[in-house]
Parts: structure tokens; sequence; C-alpha cells
């Protein structure tokens, strides 16, 4: 009840709450824009975990390190906050938004999924798509023009999910006008615009207050579904040609040797002796389509924005990488960017200032007993709704000296040592199923850009706006130059 809820986090402090309307006078102060500054100054004033009520809405935000560790290291507690239920339509009940004895059984067929053997096979795929990103680039790369380079590295990273997902190619980098590639980018817009705009996440007044977007998401809707449906529907019948015929090559029409996709071991695996549907695939494809590609996008963006600020830590990089790779075609194995130490400093410190996912939650179900955090011990009771402010988290100026300086060196010393509440890929049962990937096709696709070019600190500064996805208000912007000796 209620005043059981009351009781139980009588010890947490907070924004006075008047009764009924709760702390709604400060809910209404969140906007996009400041809403990490204003939660930032909330947790100056009143500690790393304070409660707000909204109605009778109970609201936990933490950016206490004790706390954090045990939220994410619970077995229990890992059904999300409602804010995901906006994107029911589209990705079903998929690894990110499931619960329950679901979300168990997706999660241990799907881990596989990014066995390092596959990972290994990925490598071509970052590689040539990286290699027409550069191309892209071309056309920019005059030293002068001011470039937001986000459009791009979305392109870039919804061609390499599409590949490695589904294992097939829509050149969305080159042939910018694919139906489905169109449709992922304008649903993602669509859904930050949603989630911006707080009461919109609710289908039904979005329906209400805004009937033509709403028939507009519908139909894009069921131009994706349509289209990895389609997919998935091919793949499954190629596999299963394939296994009538033992002795049949593994090559496409081009003589090319097929390469497994994510897809491919999800229409293998088997849920208690039954196969997984067609619709089953489907929401763990497109799962992989919104959380594969706008992540990457935003942490790829704000890596060359920082670079471009920072070009002392470009000509780390590409020392770095002339010692491993020398000025030979030698090819790229998972054991040689593992050497590129100094290269991953700089995307952990890069993913520390703008985490692509600053924000996430937990709908707590059941008491939550937590020990040792900044107010001792406690209980947070069922029906509450907890907030991990990860974009806080990182900038805690007692772990990081410095906290809002590009200070790459300090991943040297620090690295892992932080835990579980110190990861931008969530920690425990529920992290990120893709890090290891993400962290490849990051080093890559970035190694390729700083050996072509040199990035310039050109345009304005970032303003980031912390959407579902951590995005910049004016884009990313820098310049770029091609640097004279060219062999990548
Ligand atoms: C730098 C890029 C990325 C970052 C920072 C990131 C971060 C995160 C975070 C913080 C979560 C937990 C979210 C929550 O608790 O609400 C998460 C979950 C997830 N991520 Fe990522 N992610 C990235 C890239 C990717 C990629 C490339 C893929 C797919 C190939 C992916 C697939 C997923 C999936 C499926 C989940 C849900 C896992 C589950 O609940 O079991 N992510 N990610």
């Amino acid at each position: 009840s209620n005043s059981y809820m009351r009781d139980a986090v009588n010890n947490i402090p907070g924004p006075p709450a008047l009764p009924l309307l709760g702390c709604i006078k400060d809910f209404w102060k969140f906007k996009p824009k400041t809403l990490l500054a204003t939660l930032s100054s909330m947790f100056g004033e009143y500690g790393n975990l304070f409660r707000m009520w909204i109605f009778n809405r109970l609201i936990i935000m933490s950016a206490d390190i004790e706390f954090t560790e045990q939220i994410l290291a619970s077995t229990t507690h890992i059904t999300k906050v409602s804010t995901y239920d906006m994107l029911h339509q589209w990705l079903g009940n998929g690894l990110l938004t499931s619960h329950g004895k679901k979300w168990h059984s997706r999660r241990k067929i799907i881990t596989p999924t990014f066995h390092f053997k596959i990972l290994e096979e990925f490598l071509e795929i970052f590689d040539r798509q990286s290699t027409i990103l550069l191309e892209c680039l071309e056309e920019k790369a005059d030293g002068q023009s001011i470039i937001d380079v986000h459009p791009y590295m979305s392109l870039f990273t919804l061609d390499v999910i599409v590949e490695t997902a589904m294992g097939i190619q829509v050149n969305a980098q080159v042939n910018k006008t694919n139906e489905y590639i169109l449709a992922v980018k304008e649903m993602t817009e669509l859904m930050a615009m949603r989630f911006i705009r707080s009461h919109l996440k609710n289908e039904i007044l979005f329906t209400i207050l805004h009937p033509s977007k709403k028939l507009r998401q519908s139909k894009l809707i069921q131009i994706m579904h349509n289209f990895t449906k389609k997919v998935i529907e091919e793949r499954r019948s190629l596999l299963e040609q394939k296994s009538h015929s033992l002795y049949q090559e593994e090559t496409n029409e081009a003589g090319c040797k097929k390469r497994s996709a994510l897809l491919d071991v999800l229409l293998q695996a088997t849920n208690d002796g039954q196969p997984l549907s067609n619709e089953d695939i489907r929401e763990e494809v497109d799962t992989f389509m919104f959380e594969g590609h706008d992540t990457a996008a935003s942490a790829l963006s704000f890596m060359l924005y920082l670079l471009s600020r920072h070009p002392r830590a470009q000509k780390k990089i590409l020392a770095e990488v002339e010692q491993v790779y020398g000025d030979g075609e030698k090819s790229f194995t998972l054991m040689n960017l593992n050497e590129l130490k100094y290269t991953e400093c700089v995307i952990k410190e890069s993913l520390r200032l703008y985490p692509p996912v600053p924000i996430f939650g937990r709908q707590v179900k059941e008491d939550f007993e937590y020990k040792h955090s900044s107010l001792g011990n406690g209980i947070i009771p069922a029906n509450s709704e907890l907030y991990i402010l990860m974009g806080i988290l990182l900038r805690d100026p007692k772990r990081y000296p410095n906290p809002c300086e590009f200070l790459p060196e300090r991943y040297e010393t620090v690295d892992e040592k932080f835990g579980m509440s110190s990861s931008p890929f969530s920690a425990g049962p529920r992290n990120c199923i893709g890090q290891k990937f993400v962290m490849y096709e990051l080093k890559m696709c970035l190694l390729k850009i700083i050996k072509t070019y040199e990035l310039l600190p050109l345009g304005e500064e970032v303003c980031p706006l912390p959407n579902i996805v951590m995005t910049s208000e004016n884009g990313m912007q820098l310049g770029l130059r091609k640097r004279r000796v060219l062999n990548v």
C-alpha cells in the first residue's frame, strides 16, 4: 500500500512532496537539454540516492555506487521500467524489453550468437563497411568544411548491423534511399521525440494528440516488419535446403564464402525442444536493429568529436596502429585488435564522458533490500521505479579526478576495478549483450578513420541531449583532412 511505501523510504531524502501531487513541481523542471545537469544538482542537494513522488508513483534516483552495484547484480530485479513500452509495437518482447522466464530463455539462446568465433568472422564486415565509410567521407575531407559526422556514422552502423544480424547487404551508406533503412531511421527519431515529450510515451495520448504521427508510426512498423519477416523466411528456407544437400559448397552467387549471421543461430536454436517461430525471431532481429545501430553511431560520433579536439590522442592512436599493423597488409584478427590498448582507453574514456545510454531503469516488483549505501541499509518497496544515472556515476569526481576532462590515460591504470557501477554497458545479468561486438566495431572503424584522416577541431561544441540514446542537439561537428600517406 501507499503508506507502506512511504514508511519504507522514510530514510531517503528528496524534494518536498505535496499531498496527492507529490513533487510534480520538480518533475516539470526536467527538460531534455538540462536533464543531466538538473539531476546532478539534485544529487548535490539530496545526496546520491533520492526519491520523488509523482502523484502516487515512487521514483528512486541512484548515483550511489554501493546501491547501484547491488541492484545491477541482482538476479531478481530485472524488469525494465515502462519507458520502453513505446518500443513494444516495433520490438515486441525482444531481449531488451522482455522479463521473467521469457527473458531468461531468450538470453540463453542469444548469448552464443556473440561467441568469439562469430565475432572473428564479423571483422571482415567491419573492415569492408569502414572502407565504404572512408570513401563517403572523402568528398568533405578538404580541411575546411564543417561536417556533422553523426549521419555518416548512423548509416555505417546500420549497414554493419543489417549484415551481421541478418546476413544480407542493403548498402545504406551508398544507396541512401533504401525503404527499410529510411524506416528504421525515421522510427528511431520518432521514438526519440516521444521520449523527450514525456507524456507522448503513453500510446493512447500519443494517438489522440498526434493522429497523423501515429498513422506514420504504424506504416513504418509495417515496412520494417515486412522486411525482417521476408529476410527470416528466406534464410530459414535456405538453411533447410542446405541441410538437405550436405555436399553443397557454402558459397553464394558471387562465389564468396557464406558467413553465418546472428539470425542463423536463432533459426537453429530450440527452446524446450521447440524451434523459435518466425515471430519470435523477428522480435530479436528488430531489437538488434534498434539497440545495435543508434548506440554505436552515438559512441562513434562523440569519439570522433573528442579526438578532433585532442590531436595528441590522435597521434598516439596512429603510433599504436603503426606499431601493431606496420605498413603492410596485415589482416585484422581479434588478437591483434586486442593489442591496441591505448585505442581502447580512448574508446572507454569517450564512453565515460558521453555514455550512449546515460539513464536506464528497473521496475521494482518485490521489495529490494540494500546495504551499505550512502544512507546505510534500507528497503526499496515493490512498485517503485528505480533509475540508474550512469551519465552521472561516470563523472563522479572521487573516482575520476577532473571528471569532465578527456584523459584516456586514466584507463591505463584504473579500468575495471570500479566494478559494476562503472560500465557504460550496464552490468550483471541484464548487461549489454552486444558489448564485445561493438567494442571491435568501434575500434576497427576508429583506427581506419584515424589512419586516413586527420580530425580537425572545426564547428561548434556539442550540446548533449540524453534521449533514449545520447545525442547532440547540433550534431557532432568537426573537420577532416586527408593524411599524406594512405595505406589502409
Ligand atoms: C557503444 C554501444 C552500446 C552501448 C553503450 C550499449 C549499452 C547498453 C546498456 C546500458 C544496456 C542495458 C539497458 C537497460 O538496462 O535498459 C544494453 C542492453 C542491450 N544491448 Fe547494448 N549497448 C551498445 C551497443 C549494442 C549493440 C551493438 C548491440 C547488438 C548488436 C546491443 C544489444 C543490446 C541488447 C540486446 C540489450 C538487452 C540485453 C538484455 O536485456 O538482456 N547493444 N546496452
